[in-house]
């Protein structure tokens, strides 16, 4: 069956059999099966579809349904407290222990998929969401087929965590199983930036603004700054952090989707491999680090020492579990990145993520250029530029910053910020980036996960910067947790007449605030 964006039925999900792999796991707990709820409550996931818990450990359908509850009253927007609803919910999910690596339970899974299609109705559909460590992907596909799983009548869709890979080289073999068992239209490359409200909203910012879509290039915009700070440090996953480090875990997918969602040129049309080939476009514009030291140069590296926050004693991240005491993975990186088209030439991007830093926050912020210093102007005070501030995470919503006549002076100009602030509007409404994703994957529209090709120019990029620092770790700087970093990230900025501009939670001065709400 070819598989196609479903755009007739906008809302509504075609029934389908979710296959849970990793269903003990974390994820599942913290961000899947809350999503599965929301999307029951809000009318998204009709009657038709049932959902497979599988793991290796022993659970009962009864303890899996007591966990699931236990995971949604803790991390849902929604609380189960409709016990009606409750169980017609829960009585969709079912466990089954099942090792990967055991091809005699998947057809035993396959037995079970066909009692599954005959009670709930389902048109043999099948989503397999991989919440499994990445060397468990291939396997599993190639069990899917083994045990008879792909020969339903429906659509068959393969979700996947990341990481893709750890490298282009690692990503090409995994990428090499996948294609074995699954064309490239059913695999579903989950970035959960992509999820995200504002991040999907980038586009709307953009191209449906009259006064934003003109400026949008070299000739009005001076610098973009991208910004994902986090206060937590590697918590239980120092294991997989210190293979990983900040480049990989953040900068080689999120910061780098982000960055495409901002460069991008309009797609034709609106349709998921038109935006994808405009994301491409971008990541194959990239210039790349043409040396080690030109990667030195504009690419910095830390990683947090003991420190505190807000009164709390931290240890620094060679202290943490599992991690090796003398590790040099870096948990920050600042870069500063150039788009080399005609649009971008010459604008730099400076991007930026760290773990154990002052604020949680994901912000974009567009820097425009100075209009000319007019003799009206340059007398009593200069002018500082205009922004744009995308706030994508926790707080979402948008700021803009322009120039205004200082009330009662003669001609004295003072910023003014404007803010709209969607998350105290919708609250908790909002929906969570998992819940768009699956919502998205039942649907069939793969818009915002990442095609094979952008995940391997991406991979292409960062392997330069991952190669140089492999030569030495001369210019790795220790930075005190609870601080915005390596100084060094200063500079960056610095040498070309910039700096960071403070992001939600950092104060700034000289700013008079209107906000949507007037107040
Ligand atoms: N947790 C998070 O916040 C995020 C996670 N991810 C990605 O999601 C994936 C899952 O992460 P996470 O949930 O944290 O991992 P966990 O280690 O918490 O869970 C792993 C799951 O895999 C199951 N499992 C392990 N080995 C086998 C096997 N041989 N056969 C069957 N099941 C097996 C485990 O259950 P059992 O032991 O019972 O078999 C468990 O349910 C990873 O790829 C991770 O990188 C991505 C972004 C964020
Ligand atoms: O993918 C990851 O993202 C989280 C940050 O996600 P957010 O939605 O909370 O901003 C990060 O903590 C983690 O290390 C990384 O693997």
């Amino acid at each position: 069956m070819t598989e196609q964006f479903n755009q007739q039925q906008p809302g509504l999900t075609a029934g389908a059999v979710f296959y849970l792999f990793g269903a003990t796991g974390d994820l599942a707990k913290r961000k899947l099966f809350p999503a599965l709820f929301s999307l029951y409550k809000e009318g998204k996931l009709a009657e038709d579809f049932a959902v497979v818990g599988l793991a290796r450990r022993p659970r009962t359908n009864e303890q899996f349904r007591s966990d699931l509850y236990e995971s949604i009253s803790e991390f849902c927007r929604y609380k189960p407290t409709d016990s009606e609803l409750w169980n017609r919910f829960a009585q969709h999910f079912v466990y089954m222990s099942l090792d990967i690596h055991n091809p005699d339970g998947f057809r035993e899974l396959n037995k079970l998929s066909g009692e599954l299609d005959a009670k709930f109705g389902i048109p043999g559909n099948r989503l397999f969401y991989l919440a499994l460590a990445p060397e468990l992907f291939g396997p599993v596909s190639f069990n899917l087929r083994e045990g008879g799983l792909l020969e339903s009548k429906g659509w068959h869709r393969l979700v996947i965590e990341k990481p893709f890979g750890y490298d282009l080289p690692s990503a090409q073999l995994l990428n090499e199983q996948l294609s074995q068992v699954f064309r490239e239209e059913e695999i579903y490359r989950i970035d959960h930036y992509l999820g995200k409200e504002m991040v999907q909203n980038i586009e709307v910012i953009r191209f449906a603004n009259a006064f934003f879509e003109p400026l949008w290039n070299n000739k009005h915009i001076a610098n973009v700054q991208i910004t994902l700070s986090e206060t937590v440090g590697v918590e239980d996953r120092g294991g997989y952090y210190d293979k990983s480090g900040a480049l990989r875990d953040m900068g080689q997918n999120h910061m780098l989707q982000m960055l495409t969602m901002i460069a991008m040129e309009p797609p034709s049309r609106q349709h998921p491999e038109d935006i994808r080939d405009e994301k491409v476009k971008v990541l194959r514009s990239l210039r790349q680090f043409a040396s080690s030291d030109d990667v030195r140069k504009n690419v910095i590296r830390g990683q947090y020492a003991e420190g505190s926050l807000r009164g709390k004693a931290l240890p620094g991240y060679r202290q943490e579990d599992s991690v090796n005491p003398e590790s040099t993975t870096e948990t920050y990186f600042a870069a500063k990145v150039f788009v080399d088209n005609f649009r971008w030439a010459g604008v730099p991007f400076y991007i930026r993520t760290g773990k154990r830093l002052p604020v949680k926050t994901t912000e974009v912020v567009i820097e425009f250029k100075n209009a000319p210093d007019h003799v009206l102007f340059s007398r009593k005070s200069s002018l500082s530029p205009n922004l744009l501030v995308i706030r994508v995470n926790p707080m979402e919503g948008i700021y803009i910053k322009i120039n205004a006549k200082r009330p009662g002076s003669d001609s004295e100009i003072q910023p003014v910020a404007m803010e709209f602030c969607q998350s105290c509007q919708i609250g908790i409404n909002t929906p969570e980036a998992y819940e768009t994703l699956i919502h998205d994957a039942v649907q069939g529209d793969s818009t915002y996960f990442t095609r094979w090709d952008e995940v391997a120019h991406a991979w292409t990029f960062v392997d330069k910067i991952a190669a140089a620092w492999r030569e030495t770790s001369s210019d790795l700087q220790l930075y005190p947790a609870g601080s915005w970093g390596p100084k060094k990230s200063d500079t960056l900025l610095g040498e070309d007449g910039f700096f960071w501009w403070p992001v939600n939670g950092q104060d700034e001065d000289n700013v008079v605030w209107v906000t949507n709400s007037g107040k």
